[in-house]
């Protein structure tokens, strides 16, 4: 069975079948509303109730979405120990049922993707397009490692003969109970980092962003409903400062994988390996660029940018948020763009003109205004700059130029709808500013010079780019063809998600020889 992407949305566009998904969609936010306003528990082979709890609002309207339980030491001590317990039979069950389960646990998320979008919309504030291409990633995360192990065949190899009495093998074993660690952004980032020491024979224990854990317990049912045995995934809910520090340092904790910012990352890093060494793996932030020669075609690089900096309000860890371009088509750039972003909506994101809805919680509104301010300060605001007042966290996609470089909006990563622009000589200079930066996770170039090209990609210490992507010049890399990777402080592994290397990272090589 070859791999093959999701991509619901094309799909339905390619058939001539656009209003279609629309109509699905506007069901699916209806049936959406079945899953609103109740408690879910916390699931360690049983479901469980916490006294303290999580109210989760929406960023759309503030509304109340559910109430999530914040989950307790005793409880995560209870859930590890389960997880430990039940490892090995779970690895035993071998690697072609794990990854059938798997397989078939994408075919559920296939078949409710409509739902799952829909309550992406409440949840995190993705509009329809953004929300099912979440979903099919998350979908293709699962196939794709299914596929992968088989492939593979569960990384065990025969390695020959040392000496004429003995046979020998390696044999890639997982290490025991992985703690999945998951941003708010992305139900596929939360879906692909279980799968992944999932379907590679250890026990997870996922502690979802409390920003999207409906999605998140939604799809431990998927999980468990394919056949992943309930003592082998639980879910326990909570504020990652408060019951966070916990799971990481937990000596039967053998694993962890986190995405998320990179001071949490750092934090989660030392926090983990104070007592005794334990695989970390920290995926980060970025400050991600895009860079338009004067060998651009314009309009390409305007619409790579501009979907590249304001899809899903720049709450991508891909999102462009420095654009450097080169003084000759810099005024040109400016204008156009400028013109592009004036005009994008912003609203709610069930809506079908919405192109940016809310940025996910009062602390991101408030993040806004303050740069809004140093954008005053340190350079001019091109666009936007304002809150949109309402029950919403709504805000306009910002444009700021003239910017110093020492400025906070260049230095740091926001997570908002704000690009700046940045007017370099040549893409020498370009390539130097970029390889200044901290981060190394995707970026752009639009050039129609190959040579350009060439020398970007040759030069650019960056994990994941791009050429002349006008779909998103920084962004939605593809499971399976473009492995998502960051470098530097972007991501300690230097292993894509949707890569072939992926899986090996939650196995530990033993090396089996039998003399006769
Ligand atoms: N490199 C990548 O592939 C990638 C992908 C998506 C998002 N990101 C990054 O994620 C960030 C946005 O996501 P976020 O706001 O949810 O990130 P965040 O760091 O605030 O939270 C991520 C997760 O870590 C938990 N957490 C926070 N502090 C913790 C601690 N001390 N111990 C244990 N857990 C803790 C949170 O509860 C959440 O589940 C951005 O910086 C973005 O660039 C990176
Ligand atoms: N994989 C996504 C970004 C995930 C980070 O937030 C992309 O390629 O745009």
């Amino acid at each position: 069975m070859p791999f093959e992407n999701e991509v619901t949305y094309v799909k339905y566009v390619k058939n001539g079948k656009e209003k279609e998904f629309n109509e699905l969609y506007d069901k699916a936010c209806e049936e959406a509303k079945k899953y609103i306003g109740k408690e879910y528990k916390n699931i360690i082979g049983k479901e469980v109730e916490e006294s303290n709890k999580i109210k989760h609002t929406s960023p759309v309207d503030g509304k109340e979405i559910g109430i999530f339980q914040a989950g307790s030491q005793k409880y995560v001590d209870e859930a590890i120990s389960m997880l430990k317990k039940a490892q090995k039979s779970w690895f035993k069950s071998g690697y072609v049922n794990r990854a059938r389960v798997m397989l078939k646990a994408a075919d559920l998320m296939s078949r409710d993707k409509f739902l799952i979008s829909a309550l992406l919309a409440y949840e995190n504030g993705k509009n329809r397009t953004e929300a099912m291409a979440d979903v099919d990633e998350g979908i293709d995360f699962l196939r794709y490692y299914a596929l992968n192990l088989i492939e593979n065949q569960g990384f065990v190899r025969f390695t020959g003969k040392g000496y004429e009495n003995e046979e020998s093998m390696s044999y890639m074993k997982p290490y025991g109970v992985f703690a999945v660690i998951a941003p708010f952004n992305f139900y596929a980032i939360t879906a692909g980092m279980v799968a992944g020491p999932l379907i590679t024979g250890n026990s997870v224990l996922l502690k979802p962003s409390s920003d999207i854990p409906l999605t998140s317990y939604l799809y431990v049912k998927t999980l468990i409903e394919a056949g992943v045995p309930s003592e082998n995934i639980a879910f326990i809910s909570g504020k990652g400062s408060e019951i966070g520090p916990y799971i990481t340092a937990h000596k039967d904790i053998s694993g962890i994988l986190f995405t998320g910012s990179r001071d949490a990352g750092i934090s989660i890093f030392k926090n983990a390996t104070k007592d005794r060494p334990k695989v970390v793996i920290t995926e980060m932030g970025g400050k991600d660029t895009i860079t338009v020669t004067s060998k651009a075609d314009i309009n390409k690089a305007v619409n790579g940018v501009y979907r590249a900096a304001f899809g899903y309000s720049g709450q991508k860890c891909s999102a462009c948020s420095i654009a450097y371009v080169e003084e000759k088509v810099y005024d040109q750039f400016l204008t156009k763009i400028k013109e592009t972003t004036d005009k994008l909506i912003v609203g709610d994101p069930k809506k079908l003109e919405t192109y940016m809805g809310p940025v996910i919680n009062k602390e991101a509104v408030e993040k806004f205004k303050k740069y809004s301010e140093v954008a005053r300060k340190d350079g001019k605001i091109l666009s936007g700059g304002n809150v949109i007042e309402g029950p919403g966290n709504f805000v306009r996609p910002t444009i700021v130029t003239d910017l110093p470089k020492n400025s906070d909006i260049i230095r740091h990563e926001l997570f908002l709808p704000f690009l700046a622009i940045v007017k370099v000589k040549n893409l020498d200079e370009a390539i130097e500013r970029i390889n200044e930066s901290d981060y190394g996770l995707t970026g752009g170039i639009f050039t129609e010079d190959p040579s350009e090209i060439q020398k970007y990609f040759d030069e650019v210490e960056v994990g994941t780019i791009y050429a002349n992507r006008e779909r998103g010049g920084s962004t939605g890399a593809m499971v399976g063809s473009q492995p998502f990777v960051g470098w530097k402080l972007s991501g300690i592994s230097g292993k894509g998600t949707g890569s072939f290397y992926y899986l090996q990272q939650f196995l530990r090589e033993q090396s089996q020889t039998i003399a006769h």
